[in-house]
């Protein structure tokens, strides 16, 4: 029997990083200096790899190993000497009991399935992925595939973070959004945040989560405005039109979102950034240079080099939604979106069916749609 007078020494929480995209490896670098300086977490903060060959012929997960920086996703960042990627990702999860989730939303069903059964009993997860799902059922919010296929809690930390600019540690806020156990919302509040990241919570994880999903559908829409070269009142007006719509459709899908919800960094503060300087702003204002001919698929993976947008997949997913429920009408951005980027419209459709959208006097009583 253990002498009555030995203290029982709590456990250190461990870390694994599920994702080694742009965001993913600066996620990565925040968590791993936190978990150096804060005694409950273990130092070693493990970071799955999807595995590829580098020109050079190496794995991208020895060159990171052995570099301490991911040279594809984020090249001139050096990562904390304790972020360690693994390529294998059940030996990845293994130990690890908070395990945040941050790859391209399409990858993560599959990745759930193969996690089944493999992490621990009592591992909790976080979600950075800006998407969703569409089941015959209705839209799956990533954390709620997460937690319904692993059957464990899961959070989400959305904010306006364009990972380049959190690389080189330039002042930047983000939200945590739970949903009832405030204790483990805090912890993760802990491991994110530093001095140059300022991370607070709110109970409303399906809020926080859609202001991350859907600002990618709006930035889409100003990068046409861009491309279309329209001048900022335009672009202002699309962003405004944008988060009209953001916040309808997140409170008909989920009466319980909270208007406060969209003032914190994961509404307005997001939207504005990637509206301004995202990947998918970028790549849709090509788009539109280019008139729509050339596909989205070919202009991502030209000007973006591995890494994934997400919101021309999102914008299909949410017209899926609208469809499905009989509402496209009272949403002429988003369908809009969605129908220059299948080709079926042309990118100065934005504005002609934005001005309609602007007449609308729907969607401040969204209960009587339902
Ligand atoms: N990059 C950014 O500034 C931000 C990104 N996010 C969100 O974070 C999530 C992840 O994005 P990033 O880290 O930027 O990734 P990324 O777009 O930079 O990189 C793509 C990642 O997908 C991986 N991948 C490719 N094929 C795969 C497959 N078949 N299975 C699994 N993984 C595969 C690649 O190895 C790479 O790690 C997205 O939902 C994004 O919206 C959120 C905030 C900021
Ligand atoms: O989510 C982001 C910033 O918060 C990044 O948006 P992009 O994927 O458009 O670059």
């Amino acid at each position: 029997m253990a002498p009555s007078n030995q203290l029982e020494v709590p456990q250190k929480s461990r870390v694994t990083v599920v994702g080694s995209g742009n965001w993913g490896s600066v996620a990565a670098k925040l968590i791993a200096f936190n978990t150096l300086h804060i005694n409950s977490f273990h130092d070693e903060v493990r970071m799955w790899v999807f595995e590829e060959t580098l020109p050079s012929g190496e794995n991208l997960s020895d060159v990171i190993n052995r570099t301490n920086e991911n040279v594809k996703y984020l090249p001139g960042i050096k990562l904390p000497k304790n972020v360690v990627a693994d390529p294998d990702i059940e030996h990845a999860v293994r130990d690890a009991n908070m395990l945040v989730f941050v790859t391209p939303h399409q990858f993560m069903e599959g990745i759930c399935k193969r996690l089944v059964g493999k992490i621990r009993e009592d591992a909790v997860a976080i979600s950075l992925i800006k998407g969703m799902e569409v089941k015959r059922e209705g839209p799956c919010m990533i954390s709620s595939l997460i937690s319904e296929i692993l059957g464990i809690s899961c959070c989400v930390l959305m904010g306006a973070n364009i990972a380049n600019e959190i690389a080189v540690e330039k002042f930047s806020e983000a939200t945590v959004g739970y949903r009832e156990n405030k204790e483990i919302a805090e912890k993760w509040v802990q491991l994110f945040n530093t001095p140059y990241f300022m991370v607070s919570a709110v109970q409303d994880v399906e809020g926080v989560e859609l202001c991350g999903t859907l600002k990618n559908v709006v930035a889409l829409a100003a990068g046409f405005v861009d491309g279309l070269e329209m001048g900022n009142n335009t672009k202002a007006a699309i962003m405004r039109i944008g988060l009209r719509e953001m916040k309808a459709l997140s409170k008909l899908l989920f009466p319980s979102v909270k208007d406060n919800t969209f003032f914190e960094s994961c509404g307005v503060a997001d939207l504005i950034t990637t509206c301004l300087g995202g990947r998918n702003r970028r790549c849709a204002d090509a788009f539109a240079r280019n008139g729509g001919k050339r596909s989205f698929d070919e202009l991502e993976a030209e000007m973006l080099q591995g890494q994934k947008l997400q919101g021309v997949s999102t914008a299909k997913e949410v017209y899926e939604v609208l469809s499905h429920r009989g509402w496209l009408e009272l949403f002429p951005l988003f369908t809009t979106v969605h129908e220059i980027c299948s080709g079926r419209l042309a990118p100065s459709a934005i504005v002609e069916y934005t001005e309609h959208s602007a007449r609308l006097p729907l969607l401040e009583s969204p209960v009587h749609l339902n």
